[in-house]
């Protein structure tokens, strides 16, 4: 069972995503019942649980993309699933970074462009910081490059310096690994990681893979939309 936080207190001070008792219903379907999480910054935290048992409903929430029903969600100390829709699509392009299985690069952007996306839309465009991610995730030089020419491991790069680049309180990946054969898979898995430490963001991990599961500090263990573990998914 999850253990929930009064309800009374405010946030976790210096939390890069917290989430507070978060319910979603489908009909008559309840995919999430009372999940709480916090993840600090530079912390790697790893949510698995069978298929249908609400991880990508929780990731869209912890990411904005969609509200919860009922509870709270916050990103670096301010509260989003409050906010109007455009005002929460902004916050997020600044505090939070995103990978999913698939890149989703644009294809008619070069490299060094897709990289700067987030952070244009944040009014934070960073030249210097974009090329210099791409160097540290192997693809110094490649910046004019169209995504079509690279390859799958390279183009995940590129999604992985992408997330980093509007420097993100936390990074939410969904299966970043999942379309990439083994030694590709690893060395994105730590490039994410290391990468997230040294910047001190968060992240969170969902995978059904525990060999990535394995680079988080803690794994949640999601089931029928609750935590099984009794302490950890809070405190
Ligand atoms: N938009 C929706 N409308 C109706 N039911 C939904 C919707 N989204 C999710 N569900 C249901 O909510 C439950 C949780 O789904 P969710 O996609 O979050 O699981 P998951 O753990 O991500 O599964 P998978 O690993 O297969 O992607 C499932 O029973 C699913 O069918």
């Amino acid at each position: 069972m999850t253990t929930q936080p009064p309800a009374d207190t405010a946030h976790t001070q210096g939390a890069a995503l917290e989430a507070r008792d978060l319910r979603q219903t489908y009909g008559t379907l309840t995919a999430l019942s009372g999940v709480s999480l916090r993840v600090m910054p530079g912390e790697v935290v790893a949510v698995t649980g069978p298929s249908g048992s609400g991880k990508s409903t929780l990731l869209h929430l912890l990411g904005g993309l969609d509200v919860p029903q009922s509870g709270e969600v916050w990103w670096a100390g301010e509260r989003v699933d409050t906010l109007d829709t455009q005002v929460r699509a902004t916050r997020r392009a600044g505090r939070i970074g995103l990978v999913f299985q698939h890149h989703y690069l644009l294809e008619d952007l070069n490299v060094l462009d897709n990289v700067l996306i987030p952070s244009r839309l944040a009014g934070t465009r960073d030249e210097a910081r974009a090329r210099d991610l791409l160097a540290r995730v192997g693809l110094g030089g490649r910046e004019d490059s169209l995504p079509g020419v690279l390859s799958g491991g390279e183009r995940q790069r590129v999604a992985v310096a992408r997330a980093l680049a509007a420097r993100p309180a936390v990074v939410l990946a969904d299966e970043p690994t999942g379309s990439l054969d083994r030694s590709n898979a690893h060395a994105v898995a730590e490039l994410l990681v290391g990468l997230a430490r040294q910047e001190r963001a968060g992240v969170l991990l969902v995978t059904h893979d525990d060999r990535l599961a394995a680079f988080a500090d803690r794994t949640l263990h999601l089931l029928d939309g609750q935590f099984t573990d009794s302490v950890p998914a809070f405190l």
